[in-house]
Protein backbone atom coordinates (compact mmCIF):
# COMPACT_ATOMS: atom_id res chain seq x y z
CA UNK A 1 0.00 0.00 0.00
CA UNK A 2 2.46 2.67 1.02
CA UNK A 3 4.29 1.94 -1.83
CA UNK A 4 1.38 2.77 -4.17
CA UNK A 5 1.00 5.67 -2.50
CA UNK A 6 4.80 6.37 -2.77
CA UNK A 7 4.87 5.70 -7.11
CA UNK A 8 1.56 7.93 -6.93
CA UNK A 9 3.54 10.79 -4.97
CA UNK A 10 6.62 10.33 -7.24
CA UNK A 11 4.12 10.44 -10.43
CA UNK A 12 2.24 13.90 -9.08
CA UNK A 13 6.12 15.39 -8.55
CA UNK A 14 6.88 14.34 -12.03
CA UNK A 15 3.99 16.38 -13.62
CA UNK A 16 4.12 19.48 -11.35
CA UNK A 17 8.16 19.66 -12.43
CA UNK A 18 7.49 18.81 -16.21
CA UNK A 19 4.23 21.45 -16.00
CA UNK A 20 6.45 24.05 -14.48
CA UNK A 21 9.31 23.98 -17.32
CA UNK A 22 6.90 23.62 -20.45
CA UNK A 23 5.90 27.74 -20.28
CA UNK A 24 10.05 28.64 -19.88
CA UNK A 25 10.49 26.11 -22.79
CA UNK A 26 7.98 27.80 -24.89
CA UNK A 27 8.74 31.48 -23.54
CA UNK A 28 12.12 30.77 -24.87
CA UNK A 29 11.23 29.52 -27.85
CA UNK A 30 9.22 32.66 -28.46
CA UNK A 31 12.24 34.98 -28.05
CA UNK A 32 14.27 33.60 -30.40
CA UNK A 33 11.33 33.09 -32.87
CA UNK A 34 9.90 36.01 -32.86
CA UNK A 35 12.35 38.44 -33.82
CA UNK A 36 11.93 40.38 -36.88
CA UNK A 37 13.28 44.18 -36.34
CA UNK A 38 16.59 45.39 -37.59
CA UNK A 39 18.58 45.19 -35.08
CA UNK A 40 20.20 42.29 -33.69
CA UNK A 41 18.39 40.19 -31.14
CA UNK A 42 19.70 41.21 -28.10
CA UNK A 43 20.02 44.98 -29.00
CA UNK A 44 17.99 47.00 -27.06
CA UNK A 45 14.40 47.24 -28.53
CA UNK A 46 12.00 50.97 -29.20
CA UNK A 47 10.57 51.28 -26.04
CA UNK A 48 6.94 52.49 -27.21
CA UNK A 49 4.82 52.27 -30.48
CA UNK A 50 6.43 55.17 -31.91
CA UNK A 51 9.15 54.26 -30.44
CA UNK A 52 11.00 57.30 -29.08
CA UNK A 53 10.04 57.78 -25.42
CA UNK A 54 9.93 61.43 -23.83
CA UNK A 55 12.03 63.58 -26.02
CA UNK A 56 14.01 66.00 -24.08
CA UNK A 57 15.87 69.12 -24.36
CA UNK A 58 18.59 69.90 -22.43
CA UNK A 59 19.26 73.14 -22.66
CA UNK A 60 22.24 74.58 -20.71
CA UNK A 61 22.79 78.22 -19.52
CA UNK A 62 20.95 79.41 -16.88
CA UNK A 63 19.13 76.38 -15.68
CA UNK A 64 21.84 74.05 -16.01
CA UNK A 65 21.59 71.06 -13.48
CA UNK A 66 24.31 70.37 -11.44
CA UNK A 67 26.32 66.99 -12.81
CA UNK A 68 25.19 63.80 -11.19
CA UNK A 69 21.15 65.28 -11.29
CA UNK A 70 18.60 64.40 -13.65
CA UNK A 71 18.41 67.62 -15.84
CA UNK A 72 15.22 69.63 -16.25
CA UNK A 73 13.76 69.31 -19.70
CA UNK A 74 12.19 70.96 -22.16
CA UNK A 75 9.30 69.36 -24.24
CA UNK A 76 11.29 68.90 -28.14
CA UNK A 77 8.95 72.01 -29.33
CA UNK A 78 11.16 74.20 -27.58
CA UNK A 79 9.03 74.67 -23.95
CA UNK A 80 10.98 75.48 -21.54
CA UNK A 81 9.95 73.66 -18.35
CA UNK A 82 12.72 74.37 -15.81
CA UNK A 83 12.36 74.70 -12.19
CA UNK A 84 12.28 78.23 -11.34
CA UNK A 85 14.16 77.28 -8.10
CA UNK A 86 16.99 75.49 -10.47
CA UNK A 87 20.59 75.66 -9.37
CA UNK A 88 22.57 78.44 -10.98
CA UNK A 89 24.71 77.53 -13.80
CA UNK A 90 28.34 76.16 -14.17
CA UNK A 91 30.58 78.11 -15.59
CA UNK A 92 30.77 77.92 -19.39
CA UNK A 93 34.14 76.83 -20.45
CA UNK A 94 35.37 78.82 -23.60
CA UNK A 95 36.64 76.88 -26.14
CA UNK A 96 40.50 77.23 -27.71
CA UNK A 97 40.33 79.27 -31.23
CA UNK A 98 40.13 76.86 -34.15
CA UNK A 99 42.92 78.94 -36.16
CA UNK A 100 46.30 77.02 -35.54
CA UNK A 101 45.03 74.39 -34.00
CA UNK A 102 46.99 71.65 -35.99
CA UNK A 103 50.27 73.90 -35.57
CA UNK A 104 49.39 73.86 -31.77
CA UNK A 105 48.73 69.81 -32.17
CA UNK A 106 51.66 69.09 -33.92
CA UNK A 107 54.05 67.79 -31.59
CA UNK A 108 51.42 64.51 -30.96
CA UNK A 109 51.19 64.01 -34.27
CA UNK A 110 54.96 64.32 -35.27
CA UNK A 111 55.70 62.31 -32.51
CA UNK A 112 53.33 59.07 -33.57
CA UNK A 113 54.25 59.60 -37.18
CA UNK A 114 58.23 59.66 -36.55
CA UNK A 115 58.71 56.82 -38.95
CA UNK A 116 56.52 58.68 -41.85
CA UNK A 117 57.96 61.57 -41.45
CA UNK A 118 61.69 61.92 -40.00
CA UNK A 119 62.73 58.32 -40.90
CA UNK A 120 61.88 59.13 -44.47
CA UNK A 121 64.22 62.35 -44.46
CA UNK A 122 66.83 60.36 -42.77
CA UNK A 123 67.04 57.67 -45.32
CA UNK A 124 66.78 59.93 -48.14
CA UNK A 125 69.27 61.94 -46.59
CA UNK A 126 72.01 59.01 -46.77
CA UNK A 127 75.12 59.11 -48.87
CA UNK A 128 74.08 56.77 -51.33
CA UNK A 129 71.22 55.47 -51.51
CA UNK A 130 70.97 51.87 -53.16
CA UNK A 131 68.30 49.47 -53.85
CA UNK A 132 68.24 48.37 -49.87
CA UNK A 133 67.38 52.03 -48.90
CA UNK A 134 64.58 52.34 -51.72
CA UNK A 135 62.97 49.17 -50.53
CA UNK A 136 63.45 50.79 -46.63
CA UNK A 137 61.41 53.62 -48.68
CA UNK A 138 59.01 51.93 -49.87
CA UNK A 139 58.71 49.97 -46.69
CA UNK A 140 57.88 53.00 -44.54
CA UNK A 141 55.50 53.83 -46.41
CA UNK A 142 53.78 51.25 -46.89
CA UNK A 143 53.51 50.62 -42.79
CA UNK A 144 52.14 54.61 -42.58
CA UNK A 145 49.23 52.58 -44.30
CA UNK A 146 49.77 55.08 -47.82
CA UNK A 147 48.28 52.35 -49.74
CA UNK A 148 49.88 50.42 -52.51
CA UNK A 149 50.07 52.61 -55.59
CA UNK A 150 50.51 55.82 -53.93
CA UNK A 151 53.87 54.07 -52.55
CA UNK A 152 54.51 52.80 -55.60
CA UNK A 153 54.02 56.15 -57.28
CA UNK A 154 55.92 58.08 -54.96
CA UNK A 155 58.78 55.95 -54.86
CA UNK A 156 59.31 56.28 -58.59
CA UNK A 157 59.18 59.98 -58.46
CA UNK A 158 61.35 60.32 -55.42
CA UNK A 159 64.04 57.88 -57.59
CA UNK A 160 63.55 60.50 -60.44
CA UNK A 161 63.90 63.66 -58.41
CA UNK A 162 67.19 61.94 -56.32
CA UNK A 163 68.91 61.10 -59.51
CA UNK A 164 68.18 64.67 -60.76
CA UNK A 165 68.96 66.46 -57.40
CA UNK A 166 72.69 64.95 -57.87
CA UNK A 167 74.01 66.23 -54.45
CA UNK A 168 71.92 66.25 -51.84
CA UNK A 169 71.81 68.40 -48.64
CA UNK A 170 69.44 67.82 -46.05
CA UNK A 171 67.34 71.24 -46.73
CA UNK A 172 67.15 69.96 -50.60
CA UNK A 173 66.16 66.37 -49.06
CA UNK A 174 63.41 68.01 -47.29
CA UNK A 175 61.97 70.32 -49.06
CA UNK A 176 61.48 67.37 -51.83
CA UNK A 177 60.03 65.24 -49.49
CA UNK A 178 57.63 67.92 -48.20
CA UNK A 179 56.33 69.14 -52.16
CA UNK A 180 55.80 65.55 -52.99
CA UNK A 181 53.67 64.58 -49.41
CA UNK A 182 51.89 68.11 -49.64
CA UNK A 183 50.88 66.60 -53.65
CA UNK A 184 49.61 62.79 -52.48
CA UNK A 185 47.78 64.86 -49.32
CA UNK A 186 46.52 67.09 -52.17
CA UNK A 187 45.65 70.85 -51.29
CA UNK A 188 43.34 71.55 -53.98
CA UNK A 189 40.09 69.49 -52.23
CA UNK A 190 37.53 71.37 -50.59
CA UNK A 191 37.84 71.09 -46.86
CA UNK A 192 35.71 73.81 -45.70
CA UNK A 193 32.45 72.17 -43.44
CA UNK A 194 29.18 73.27 -44.96
CA UNK A 195 27.69 75.23 -41.76
CA UNK A 196 26.00 78.03 -42.67
CA UNK A 197 22.15 78.74 -42.72
CA UNK A 198 20.71 78.91 -46.11
CA UNK A 199 16.67 79.14 -47.05
CA UNK A 200 16.13 80.03 -44.05
CA UNK A 201 16.74 76.98 -42.18
CA UNK A 202 20.00 75.71 -40.18
CA UNK A 203 22.88 73.61 -41.69
CA UNK A 204 22.44 70.26 -40.80
CA UNK A 205 25.48 67.51 -40.46
CA UNK A 206 25.51 63.72 -39.31
CA UNK A 207 27.56 61.92 -37.80
CA UNK A 208 28.24 58.58 -38.99
CA UNK A 209 30.74 55.32 -38.52
CA UNK A 210 31.20 52.09 -36.49
CA UNK A 211 31.34 51.40 -33.10
CA UNK A 212 33.86 53.04 -30.79
CA UNK A 213 35.42 55.36 -33.44
CA UNK A 214 34.79 58.42 -31.94
CA UNK A 215 31.56 59.96 -32.91
CA UNK A 216 29.98 61.44 -30.20
CA UNK A 217 33.19 62.56 -29.16
CA UNK A 218 34.00 64.08 -32.38
CA UNK A 219 30.36 66.10 -32.18
CA UNK A 220 30.99 67.15 -28.82
CA UNK A 221 34.49 68.68 -30.04
CA UNK A 222 33.03 69.48 -33.21
CA UNK A 223 30.36 71.73 -31.04
CA UNK A 224 33.25 73.62 -28.93
CA UNK A 225 34.59 74.04 -33.33
CA UNK A 226 32.09 75.80 -34.00
CA UNK A 227 30.75 77.81 -30.57
CA UNK A 228 34.41 79.18 -31.20
CA UNK A 229 33.13 80.51 -34.38
CA UNK A 230 30.30 82.25 -32.81
CA UNK A 231 27.86 79.73 -34.14
CA UNK A 232 24.65 78.46 -32.56
CA UNK A 233 24.50 75.04 -32.53
CA UNK A 234 21.90 72.68 -31.49
CA UNK A 235 22.80 68.59 -30.74
CA UNK A 236 20.53 65.56 -31.79
CA UNK A 237 21.25 62.13 -29.89
CA UNK A 238 20.09 59.42 -32.46
CA UNK A 239 22.46 57.54 -31.05
CA UNK A 240 20.05 55.61 -28.81
CA UNK A 241 22.20 52.04 -29.37
CA UNK A 242 24.52 52.94 -26.53
CA UNK A 243 22.80 53.37 -22.86
CA UNK A 244 25.25 56.83 -21.91
CA UNK A 245 25.63 57.99 -25.22
CA UNK A 246 22.75 60.85 -24.81
CA UNK A 247 23.83 62.14 -22.03
CA UNK A 248 27.64 61.82 -22.74
CA UNK A 249 26.52 64.47 -25.97
CA UNK A 250 24.23 66.64 -23.50
CA UNK A 251 27.20 67.10 -20.80
CA UNK A 252 29.69 68.22 -24.06
CA UNK A 253 26.92 70.25 -25.04
CA UNK A 254 26.63 71.93 -21.77
CA UNK A 255 30.26 72.91 -21.06
CA UNK A 256 29.91 75.17 -23.70
CA UNK A 257 25.95 76.38 -23.50
CA UNK A 258 24.81 73.63 -26.35
CA UNK A 259 21.14 72.32 -26.02
CA UNK A 260 20.91 68.71 -26.97
CA UNK A 261 17.58 66.71 -27.92
CA UNK A 262 17.76 63.54 -26.66
CA UNK A 263 15.14 60.79 -25.62
CA UNK A 264 14.65 59.95 -21.89
CA UNK A 265 14.86 55.95 -23.13
CA UNK A 266 17.30 53.66 -24.77
CA UNK A 267 16.43 52.00 -27.93
CA UNK A 268 13.89 54.95 -28.65
CA UNK A 269 13.75 55.34 -32.68
CA UNK A 270 17.00 57.29 -33.60
CA UNK A 271 15.24 58.87 -36.90
CA UNK A 272 12.56 60.48 -34.46
CA UNK A 273 14.81 62.10 -31.99
CA UNK A 274 16.60 63.19 -35.05
CA UNK A 275 13.65 64.52 -37.01
CA UNK A 276 12.89 66.55 -33.84
CA UNK A 277 16.36 67.97 -33.02
CA UNK A 278 16.10 69.18 -36.86
CA UNK A 279 12.59 70.54 -36.09
CA UNK A 280 14.33 72.00 -32.67
CA UNK A 281 16.83 73.75 -34.69
CA UNK A 282 14.43 75.38 -37.02
CA UNK A 283 12.18 76.71 -34.66
CA UNK A 284 15.12 78.19 -32.42
CA UNK A 285 16.58 79.54 -35.98
CA UNK A 286 20.08 78.01 -34.68
CA UNK A 287 22.82 77.91 -37.59
CA UNK A 288 24.05 74.42 -37.51
CA UNK A 289 22.34 71.21 -36.46
CA UNK A 290 24.54 68.47 -35.49
CA UNK A 291 23.02 64.24 -35.17
CA UNK A 292 24.68 61.90 -33.24
CA UNK A 293 24.10 58.32 -34.94
CA UNK A 294 24.71 54.93 -33.44
CA UNK A 295 27.75 53.11 -34.57
CA UNK A 296 26.77 49.80 -36.58
CA UNK A 297 29.01 47.47 -38.45
CA UNK A 298 28.93 47.98 -42.12
CA UNK A 299 27.99 44.92 -42.61
CA UNK A 300 24.70 44.64 -40.41
CA UNK A 301 22.34 45.53 -43.36
CA UNK A 302 19.56 46.32 -40.79
CA UNK A 303 21.58 48.82 -39.39
CA UNK A 304 22.62 50.38 -42.44
CA UNK A 305 19.05 50.52 -43.59
CA UNK A 306 18.02 52.50 -40.77
CA UNK A 307 20.98 55.16 -41.09
CA UNK A 308 20.00 55.57 -44.39
CA UNK A 309 15.75 56.30 -43.36
CA UNK A 310 17.39 58.34 -40.26
CA UNK A 311 18.83 60.71 -43.46
CA UNK A 312 15.67 60.42 -45.38
CA UNK A 313 13.36 61.56 -42.11
CA UNK A 314 15.88 64.68 -41.11
CA UNK A 315 15.33 65.03 -45.38
CA UNK A 316 11.45 65.99 -44.62
CA UNK A 317 12.28 69.14 -43.28
CA UNK A 318 15.90 70.32 -44.05
CA UNK A 319 18.70 69.45 -46.68
CA UNK A 320 21.88 67.35 -44.61
CA UNK A 321 24.33 69.84 -45.56
CA UNK A 322 27.79 67.10 -44.27
CA UNK A 323 27.84 63.50 -43.57
CA UNK A 324 30.87 63.34 -41.60
CA UNK A 325 32.29 59.39 -41.79
CA UNK A 326 34.68 59.11 -38.65
CA UNK A 327 37.52 56.51 -39.06
CA UNK A 328 39.54 55.73 -36.22
CA UNK A 329 43.30 55.77 -37.93
CA UNK A 330 44.69 53.18 -35.52
CA UNK A 331 42.55 50.49 -38.05
CA UNK A 332 44.22 51.37 -40.86
CA UNK A 333 43.13 49.54 -44.20
CA UNK A 334 39.94 48.34 -42.30
CA UNK A 335 38.95 51.89 -42.08
CA UNK A 336 38.69 51.82 -45.75
CA UNK A 337 36.09 49.02 -46.55
CA UNK A 338 33.80 50.92 -43.91
CA UNK A 339 34.26 53.90 -45.48
CA UNK A 340 33.00 52.13 -48.93
CA UNK A 341 29.77 49.95 -47.46
CA UNK A 342 28.98 53.69 -45.50
CA UNK A 343 29.03 55.91 -48.51
CA UNK A 344 26.98 53.38 -50.59
CA UNK A 345 24.21 54.00 -47.82
CA UNK A 346 24.81 57.86 -47.20
CA UNK A 347 26.34 60.19 -49.16
CA UNK A 348 29.83 60.76 -47.28
CA UNK A 349 30.90 64.63 -47.45
CA UNK A 350 34.04 64.30 -45.29
CA UNK A 351 35.98 62.08 -43.40
CA UNK A 352 36.76 62.74 -39.87
CA UNK A 353 40.27 61.10 -38.95
CA UNK A 354 40.14 60.70 -35.22
CA UNK A 355 43.13 59.01 -32.54
CA UNK A 356 45.63 60.34 -35.48
CA UNK A 357 47.79 60.64 -31.93
CA UNK A 358 48.33 57.55 -31.29
CA UNK A 359 49.08 55.78 -34.66
CA UNK A 360 52.03 56.05 -36.82
CA UNK A 361 49.54 55.24 -40.00
CA UNK A 362 48.84 59.14 -40.63
CA UNK A 363 49.29 57.94 -44.60
CA UNK A 364 45.87 56.61 -44.13
CA UNK A 365 45.02 60.14 -45.30
CA UNK A 366 46.09 59.72 -48.75
CA UNK A 367 44.85 56.54 -48.96
CA UNK A 368 41.14 57.32 -47.69
CA UNK A 369 41.01 60.33 -50.11
CA UNK A 370 42.39 58.63 -53.05
CA UNK A 371 39.97 55.96 -52.63
CA UNK A 372 36.35 57.62 -51.95
CA UNK A 373 37.29 60.97 -53.63
CA UNK A 374 36.21 62.69 -50.01
CA UNK A 375 38.59 65.06 -48.40
CA UNK A 376 39.16 64.40 -45.03
CA UNK A 377 38.11 67.47 -43.56
CA UNK A 378 38.97 67.13 -39.52
CA UNK A 379 41.38 65.07 -36.97
CA UNK A 380 41.28 63.73 -33.18
CA UNK A 381 44.68 63.71 -31.80
CA UNK A 382 44.25 63.17 -28.42
CA UNK A 383 40.67 62.53 -26.19
CA UNK A 384 40.97 66.51 -24.83
CA UNK A 385 38.16 68.61 -25.64
CA UNK A 386 40.05 71.11 -28.03
CA UNK A 387 42.14 68.22 -29.65
CA UNK A 388 40.36 68.18 -33.10
CA UNK A 389 41.84 70.32 -35.81
CA UNK A 390 40.85 71.28 -39.59
CA UNK A 391 43.01 69.22 -41.90
CA UNK A 392 45.04 71.22 -43.44
CA UNK A 393 47.39 69.34 -45.93
CA UNK A 394 50.72 71.42 -45.79
CA UNK A 395 50.07 71.85 -42.19
CA UNK A 396 50.07 68.36 -41.62
CA UNK A 397 53.00 67.30 -43.86
CA UNK A 398 55.25 70.28 -41.83
CA UNK A 399 53.89 68.51 -38.50
CA UNK A 400 55.08 64.49 -40.07
CA UNK A 401 58.56 66.00 -41.17
CA UNK A 402 59.24 68.57 -37.76
N1 LIG B 1 43.46 59.26 -28.33
C1 LIG B 1 42.31 59.64 -28.88
N2 LIG B 1 41.15 59.12 -28.40
C2 LIG B 1 39.99 59.53 -28.98
C3 LIG B 1 39.96 60.45 -30.06
N3 LIG B 1 38.66 60.62 -30.42
C4 LIG B 1 37.92 59.85 -29.60
N4 LIG B 1 38.71 59.17 -28.72
C5 LIG B 1 38.30 58.21 -27.69
O1 LIG B 1 37.65 57.10 -28.27
C6 LIG B 1 36.72 56.54 -27.36
C7 LIG B 1 35.38 56.29 -28.05
O2 LIG B 1 34.79 57.52 -28.35
P1 LIG B 1 33.21 57.71 -28.52
O3 LIG B 1 33.01 59.13 -28.95
O4 LIG B 1 32.47 57.25 -27.34
O5 LIG B 1 32.93 56.72 -29.74
P2 LIG B 1 31.57 56.46 -30.55
O6 LIG B 1 31.95 56.28 -31.96
O7 LIG B 1 30.58 57.53 -30.27
O8 LIG B 1 31.12 55.09 -29.90
P3 LIG B 1 29.74 54.27 -30.12
O9 LIG B 1 28.64 55.21 -29.76
O10 LIG B 1 29.86 53.11 -29.19
O11 LIG B 1 29.72 53.85 -31.54
C8 LIG B 1 36.65 57.51 -26.20
O12 LIG B 1 37.43 57.02 -25.14
C9 LIG B 1 37.28 58.79 -26.74
O13 LIG B 1 37.87 59.59 -25.75
C10 LIG B 1 41.23 60.97 -30.54
O14 LIG B 1 41.32 61.76 -31.50
N5 LIG B 1 42.36 60.53 -29.91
Amino acid sequence: MNQTLAIILYIVIGLAVVGGLIPVFLKARKNTQNYTGPRDANDPAPVDSAGTGTLLEDRPGAQAPPSGMETSGLEAQGVDTAEPAAPAAPALEKPLPVEGRLVRLRARLSKSNNALGKGLLALLSRDTIDESVWEEVEETLLLADIGTDSTMDLVDTLRERVKVLGVRSPEHVQAMLREELIKLVDPTMDRSLNIGRHDGRPAVLMVVGVNGVGKTTTVGKLARVLVAEDKDVLLGAADTFRAAAAEQLATWGARVGVPTVKSDVDGADPASIAFEAVKAGIEQEVDVVMVDTAGRLQNKVGLMDELGKVKRVIEKQATVDEVLLVLDATTGQNGLSQAKVFSDVVNITGIVLTKLDGTAKGGIVVAIQKTLGVPVKLIGLGEGADDLAPFDAENFVDALLS
